[in-house]
């Protein structure tokens, strides 16, 4: 059977209707998809959607705008204009003025949505003669407004009329279905159908992303430099002076990196961790709605799995069993996860090479093995009702972690012939403790963090939860064991403060986030100013998030600050989870940054503009 040729090519600049109007505007073609026969079009804000061939016309089709032709949206403003445009001048808009306007108390935003029936990305609408008649006959009120001119700006239309209804399921708005807050407005299910929502999944995940961590030679690098720096740190802790100065510290002999002991035990801590997760006890959250408009439920049972985990090895403390193994044995253990950690990550590749298109991520698509290995492609792998991403996201590494720094504890009382640990011990002990319990106490939050929603899984999360985490993390309480750094009283409370006021910022703002996202017309949100966008979903724009662009990492890093000075200033290695946390966070904000660029255009360059600073206010 032969295909009929593709119309429009990538790279076209071509005329493209907005869902739910006789508009047109302006769209470049970035890549026609011919399983689903659609093709992805990108508009003047940034805002990405797939159109149906027929939802797209050749410029030459259109009536020339003399207003709008080769002139830049800043001299068009500037222009003198006819009497006649003079009353529409004060809604002709600058892309800034439109968006400011639409910052709005999210009680009135809220309000609003429910009475959408469009939400419309005003660039330089054209129409074809034949509409443009008919809505003279018909609309002429409406035709006034949809004839003025503003380039990039997001605006959310509250009159639109009976027309768009019929047209909304044939348009695909890029993560309108994995928006969470956007049911009012955007979520109509009985709209579109399954199958039309699987094709959009189907291109989306086609569609290639930009490469992160340095691409395809990035990815080579990153395999083989994480796992090393997990041995550097592991050797150089257990050094007596662990100073750059001795870098690289001897290498032991192979052997000294394996104990089939320290395998099965391992693999033991994971199965007792897989039994705890599907004991039906706790709660079944539901994620975020993926592409396919499904949502995927998970049992939220983190904080019965840790009090379980904690009532276990205390008994078995008091049964005599010498938790100081995990002391003297971390190499092994380390080499031990790492091991699964591998497997995990091949088995989830070539799973990842079965699965249906609307299950994968949106990268991991790059045609490189190594690359698509390392950043993984599936987006929620599951056995059965077993999702294997959050299962070791949230359980094995995260509860391991803490084991280990209790592991630690006792190592220094033996090690010291203490009756108890010491204070800056205690200190690394609680805060991190604390973090893992609020994490797991929290645990349908992480559903709406970027991991669970956007990346696939991979080798990077695989080997970040199951070694990196546990065996890396725990550098400040491994090092304690053989560096004791007392504390006076006044640092001790200093850090203390230091690590509630981190921990306060960090958890206020991600449940603001978390509640927002979940759902945008809470009463206790009422408050907080939003901007809405063209996919749905609002931004908050003040509260926690108004203050930085990430205030969850600030508090995060206020804390990893209080975990690091416990250990003082004499080396720099447990300094290294901070100076990690740094990058990591920063990397981090930048990709987020670029995907919120992609996902919501001009709203978000708005929302850049209106809180300024990233992660530190004045500062970053
Ligand atoms: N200890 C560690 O090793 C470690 C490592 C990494 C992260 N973390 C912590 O994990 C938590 C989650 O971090 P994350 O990296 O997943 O990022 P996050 O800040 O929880 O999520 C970013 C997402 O939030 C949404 N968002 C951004 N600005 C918004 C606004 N103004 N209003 C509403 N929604 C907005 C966007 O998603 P949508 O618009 O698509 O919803 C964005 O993609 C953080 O607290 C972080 O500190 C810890
Ligand atoms: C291999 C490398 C260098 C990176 C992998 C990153 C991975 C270790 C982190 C990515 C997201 C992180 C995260 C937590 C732990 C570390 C990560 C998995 C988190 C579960 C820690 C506890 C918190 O309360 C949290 C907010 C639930 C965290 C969510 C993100």
């Amino acid at each position: 059977m032969t295909m009929p040729p593709v119309k429009y090519q990538r790279g076209d600049m071509v005329m493209g209707r907005w869902p739910g109007s006789s508009l047109y505007y302006e769209v470049k073609v970035l890549a026609f998809d011919s399983k689903s026969q659609l093709y992805t079009v990108i508009y003047k804000d940034g805002t990405e959607l797939e159109l149906k061939e027929q939802d797209i016309k050749s410029t030459a089709g259109f009536q020339p705008r003399s207003r709008s032709r080769s002139r830049s949206p800043g001299r068009r403003r500037s222009r003198s204009r006819s009497p006649a445009r003079t009353t529409r001048r004060s809604s002709s808009r600058t892309a800034a003025a439109v968006a400011a306007a639409a910052i709005t108390d999210s009680a009135v935003s809220s309000r609003r949505d429910t009475r959408l029936k469009d939400v419309e990305v005003m660039l330089s609408p054209v129409q074809t003669k034949e509409a443009e008649n008919n809505s003279n006959n018909r609309h002429e009120k409406k035709e006034e407004k949809q004839k003025e001119e503003n380039n990039t700006a997001n605006k959310v239309n509250e009159t639109t009329e009976a027309e768009p209804e019929k047209n909304q399921g044939r348009y695909n708005l890029r993560r309108r279905k994995d928006d969470g807050d956007a049911k009012p407005a955007e979520t109509r299910p009985e709209q579109l159908e399954e199958k039309e929502a699987k094709r959009v999944g189907a291109l989306a995940s086609t569609l290639s992303t930009p490469l992160d961590f340095g691409g395809k030679i990035g990815a080579y690098f990153w395999l083989l430099f994480l796992p090393a720096w997990v041995f550097f740190l592991v050797l150089q802790v257990n050094r007596e002076d662990p100073s750059l100065t001795n870098f690289p510290p001897p290498l032991p002999p192979l052997e000294a990196f394996w104990d089939a002991q320290a395998l099965g035990f391992v693999i033991l801590w994971i199965l007792f961790q897989a039994l705890l997760y599907v004991t039906p006890v706790g709660k079944l959250s539901e994620g975020m709605p993926l592409r396919s408009g499904e949502r995927l439920k998970y049992r939220t049972n983190g904080f019965f799995a840790i009090v379980v985990s904690a009532i276990t090895v205390a008994a078995a403390v008091h049964q005599g069993v010498d938790l100081t193994y995990i002391h003297s044995h971390f190499l092994q253990l380390a080499t031990a996860s790492l091991l699964i950690s591998i497997l995990l990550s091949v088995y989830l590749y070539i799973r990842s090479r079965y699965a249906a298109p609307e299950q994968l991520a949106l990268g991991g698509n790059s045609g490189n093995v190594v690359y698509d290995f390392f950043k993984g492609h599936e987006l929620n792998p599951r056995i059965k009702n077993f999702d294997l991403k959050f299962f070791c996201e949230m359980r094995p590494g995260l509860i391991g972690w803490c084991l280990i720094n209790f592991a630690m504890a006792l190592a220094e009382m033996k090690q010291h012939g203490l009756d108890a640990p010491s204070n800056s011990m205690i200190l690394v002990n609680l805060f991190q403790l604390l973090y893992v319990v609020d994490g797991l106490w929290n645990e349908e939050a992480i559903l709406t963090t970027m991991d669970l929603m956007h990346d696939g899984f991979g080798f990077m999360l695989a080997f970040g939860d199951l070694v990196w985490v546990p065996f890396t993390y725990t550098m400040q309480a491994y090092y304690l064991v053989s560096h004791p750094n007392p504390l006076s009283l006044p640092a001790l409370a200093a850090i203390v403060i230091l690590k509630l006021v981190g921990f306060y910022i960090f958890r206020k703002s991600n449940s603001e986030k978390n509640a927002f996202r979940r759902n945008p017309a809470d009463p206790r949100l009422s408050h907080l100013k939003t901007i809405p966008t063209a996919t749905g979903k609002s931004l908050l724009v003040s509260g926690w998030w108004g203050v930085v662009r990430h205030p969850n990492y600030l508090g995060d890093l206020l804390m990893a600050l209080a975990w690091s000075l416990p250990c003082g200033f004499s080396h720099l290695l447990p300094w290294y989870y901070m100076i990690y946390f740094i990058i990591l966070l920063v990397h981090r904000d930048s990709r987020d940054m670029s995907d919120c660029r992609r996902k919501y255009g001009s709203a978000w360059d708005e929302y850049c503009r209106t809180v300024r600073y990233r992660i530190i206010p004045r500062v970053y």
